[in-house]
This record gives structure tokens, sequence and C-alpha cells, in this order.
């Protein structure tokens, strides 16, 4: 493990922020950090950078302090500097040891290489939060923890830090936090639910998602689905049918293994018109909700 908590609280006043965590991150993953609002994120990543103490229990962290960067949720620059000067400043306070080639090289892979001269004042929240992401890994930090880093973009500038995150596997560790679940499960392949300052599920994103969230199929028909849908019903391999449209049905089955051998001669013995079949996989927003309520 890179990092590992463990027995972590945090209590700010009387209040627990963290309520025991035992945080494992395995090298070389990328970890999501899921939680509603308030569950602990920021606190947890602030404690692991080395900027908030705990109450009580053990941070373990592989990588010097120094190799550990924090990206926080909103990065702050001073606007009259040019984001070649903001990282080129990061990269002579944190590794002055490399090459000042690396500043281009971190730009360009952040898209920044057009606006590197122009002062950070005037760039949009989707650029600023690429920037704070080329400052973080000029430095090549072993550990990258970042608390939020797409949550508040539009769609366009979040496909862009998710695929630059998506970029850094194989080369540093991320722990990311975020509330929005189709972004961890699109970048991350660990995954920690955190709520009210304890993990509730914490390991790989397919473990979490096999066998929790009922599996179904999405069947589209040209025939009207409505005696299909009665059919399917009686089966005992079926969980549930729900219409959702005058050509869509979606199958809930006990095993999605099962219903790939019995599904289409269940069709095909209703003579049913079939446009297309796909299995739906779990979704992290399935299982989420089902643990959190
Ligand atoms: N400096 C502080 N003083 C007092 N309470 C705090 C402080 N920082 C956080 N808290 C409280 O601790 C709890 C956890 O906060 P934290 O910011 O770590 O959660 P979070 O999961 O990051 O939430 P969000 O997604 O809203 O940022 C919240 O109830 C919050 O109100």
């Amino acid at each position: 493990m890179i990092a590992e908590t463990q027995g972590l609280e945090k209590h700010y006043g009387a209040h627990p922020a963290l309520a025991g965590v035992d945080l494992a991150v395995p090298e070389g993953t990328v970890y999501g950090l899921v939680g509603p609002n308030g569950a602990g994120k920021t606190t947890l990543l602030a404690i692991l950078a080395g900027l908030r103490r705990p109450t009580s229990g053990e941070v373990r962290l592989a990588p010097p302090r120094g190799r550990i960067a924090l990206l926080p949720d909103t990065p702050q620059f001073e606007p009259w500097l040019t984001g070649r000067e903001v990282v080129a400043l990061a990269r002579r306070l944190v590794a002055p040891g490399l090459p000042a080639a690396r500043v281009d090289r971190v730009l360009a892979d952040a898209e920044l290489t057009g606006a590197a001269d122009r002062r950070v004042g005037g760039y949009s929240r989707g650029m600023l939060q690429r920037l704070g992401l080329a400052a973080t890994v000029v430095g090549e930090p072993e550990l990258l923890l970042l608390d939020e880093p797409a949550s508040a973009l539009d769609p366009a500038g979040r496909r862009e830090v998710l695929d630059l995150i998506a970029s850094l596997r194989g080369k540093a560790t991320v722990v990311l936090s975020s509330h929005i679940l189709a972004d961890v499960q699109e970048v991350c392949d660990t995954v920690g639910i955190l709520r009210e300052g304890r993990l509730l599920f914490q390991g790989g994103l397919h473990d979490l998602l096999v066998g929790r969230a009922v599996p179904a199929y999405l069947v589209r028909l040209r025939s009207p689905v409505g005696r299909v849908a009665d059919r399917l019903r009686a089966e005992e391999w079926v969980a549930g049918v729900d219409v959702l449209d005058d050509q869509r049905l979606r199958v809930s089955v006990h095993s999605l293994a099962a219903a790939e051998g019995l599904l289409p001669g269940a069709l095909a013995a209703c003579e049913a018109r079939v446009i297309s079949l796909y299995p739906q996989a779990a979704d992290l927003e399935d299982v989420f909700l089902e643990l959190t309520s």
C-alpha cells in the first residue's frame, strides 16, 4: 500500500468528521473517494497531505512528504502570473532538480501550450483546473491527492480533466474525491465510499459492482412490448420487467450469465422482432444508493 490509515478520527470540536477510517490505497491505482457533501473527503485528503492533524489514529505513507502533492478543489493562483510562470514556480519549489523543459511538457499534456503566456486571471475554470493539475504533476509526485478535480466544471471541461487524470495511470498513484459517481466509475479502478466519516466500502470498482445492483437487459423490439413483457414475467429466471416505452423493456434477471442462454430463446418463443439486446452493467450510482440508504 502506498497510503494507509488506521482508526483515523478527526473531530472539529465535538463534531466527528472522520470516525475511524481504515484507508488502504494500493500503489499504482486511481482511487476514487466518493461520498455526499460533508462525508469527510476533504478532511481525509488534507490529513494525507499533512495539512491537518488527525485527532487520533495512524497514517502511513510510503513516499516522502515531498513526493506527495495535493490539488485543492478550487486552486488559487496569482492572477497576474502567466500559466507558464505558475508551473515554472511550482517546479522550482518542489523539484528544482528536474529539467526546466518539464514545464513545457506538462503544459502541453494539459493542453495549455497556446494559453501558456496569458495571465491566469483570464483563464476559464476548466483551464485553471488543468493548470492546477499541471502544477501538481510537474514535480513528478508519487502520490497525487485531487480534491473534487472535475466537479465544478461543465461537461467539456470535466471530460478534459478526466482524460488528463486517466493519462496519469501507471505514472503515479492518484486519490481523487468526487460526488459525481459517473466520473469515478469512468476513471477509477479502486473505490472508497465514505459517509458520515466512515468507509462503507473499499475495494475494486469491479468487486463493488458485481453482484450488488440487480443485473438487467435492455431489450428493444419492433413488435408490441406488452405481450412480451407478460410472457417474460412468467419465467422464473426473470426478476422483473419494466416497460420503458412502446419499444423498450428493461428485463431484470437474477444472473446475466443464465439470461444470456435463456433470453434469446424466450424472445423467439413470443415471436418478438428484436432490434437490439444489451446487458446493462450495474451502475455505481445504484450501488451507492443501495449502500448509503
Ligand atoms: N474547519 C472545520 N471546522 C469545523 N467543521 C468542519 C471543518 N471542516 C470540515 N468540517 C465539517 O466536517 C465534516 C466533513 O467535512 P469535509 O469538508 O471533510 O467533507 P467533504 O466530504 O469534503 O464535503 P464536501 O463535498 O462538501 O466538500 C462536515 O460536517 C463539515 O461541516
